[in-house]
């Protein structure tokens, strides 16, 4: 493909926002610096990350997956960086998916790194994803900010995070830098970071600081994460009870609702939009592919 096609869409989930590029037969090279370039919020598009949308068949790490799900979600971090699960992504991206007819309200599934999710697509314009189980891989590290120390929770969503329930979201600071953790080692790929303060019963707010993206005003695996962690902390278990757990979690962006059922499986709702679309400027883009 010539670079003079290649189009472009910004959507969001909650403000956590991508540039989303539709490649189906997986013909555009996305090294680390275009990403990094198209996700600069001042010489560039600006985004938390891109959608890179090519068909399972033609991505040889989801062509495996191609006979459960049609579509791949190649998930990139703003500094050009993989990550194995985004969980406002997968929903922007069947949105995006609705918005170009490729299907319609209800049910889909898509191929991620993190295995294929489940989405539905509501009237109401929620997008809900079953997000899998979480893992809690024994103990977290500690983070500091500002001269403040926190013990973590480590959960895992397919992607690392790290929990620290603290007074007052202020203590995270500007959050421009990544908050030192230790041992070093417990993440040797890096880790998302969450800070979490209590709003009401089941009712939690975060910040988060996201591996190769900074802060984000929203992270859905962040968003799950700490929503197990949470109830994990007030002894809600429901593979224990039964009874699924509702969790509402208020981000800088917006709000999602984590619900743990019985079976592990925990699904996140909340709005996804797409805003914009256009077409790269090749010369733009040949100057930065050097
Ligand atoms: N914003 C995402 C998470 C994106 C990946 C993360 N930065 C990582 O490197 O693990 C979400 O909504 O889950």
């Amino acid at each position: 493909m010539t670079i003079s096609q290649i189009a472009f869409l910004k959507g969001h989930g909650t403000e956590n926002d991508f540039v989303i590029v539709p490649d189906p037969d997986n013909a555009i090279d996305l090294p680390a610096s275009l990403v990094a370039g198209l996700c600069d919020r001042r010489a560039g598009i600006g985004a938390d990350g891109v959608l890179h949308v090519v068909r399972s068949a033609a991505h040889p790490e989801a062509r495996a997956l191609a006979d459960e799900a049609e579509w791949f979600m190649d998930y990139r971090n703003a500094d050009g960086s993989v990550a194995e699960m985004c969980g406002n992504g997968v929903r922007v991206f069947a949105r995006y998916l609705q918005h170009v007819g490729a299907v319609e309200e209800g049910d889909l599934a898509v191929a991620t790194r993190g295995g294929v999710k489940k989405v539905h697509l509501a009237k109401n314009g929620d997008v809900t994803v079953s997000m899998g189980r979480a893992l809690l891989p024994g103990d977290g590290v500690t983070v500091t900010v500002g001269g403040r120390t926190w013990d973590t929770r480590n959960v895992n969503m397919g992607n690392p995070h790290a929990i620290a329930f603290v007074d007052d979201l202020a203590h995270a600071g500007d959050l421009f830098s990544e908050p030192s953790f230790a041992p070093a080692a417990v993440y040797p790929d890096g880790v998302n970071i969450e800070f979490v303060v209590d709003r009401g019963p089941r009712h939690v707010a975060m910040r988060v600081h996201e591996r190769g993206s900074g802060e984000t005003r929203s992270c859905g695996t962040g968003a799950c994460a700490v929503a197990v962690a949470a109830a994990r902390r007030d002894a809600a278990d429901p593979a224990e009870t039964g009874v699924p757990v509702t969790y509402t979690v208020d981000l800088p962006g917006g709000t999602l609702v984590i619900t743990e059922r019985p079976d592990g499986e925990i699904e996140m709702t909340g709005a996804a939009v797409i805003v914009a679309e256009g077409v790269i400027d090749p010369a733009w883009l040949e100057a930065l592919r050097g």
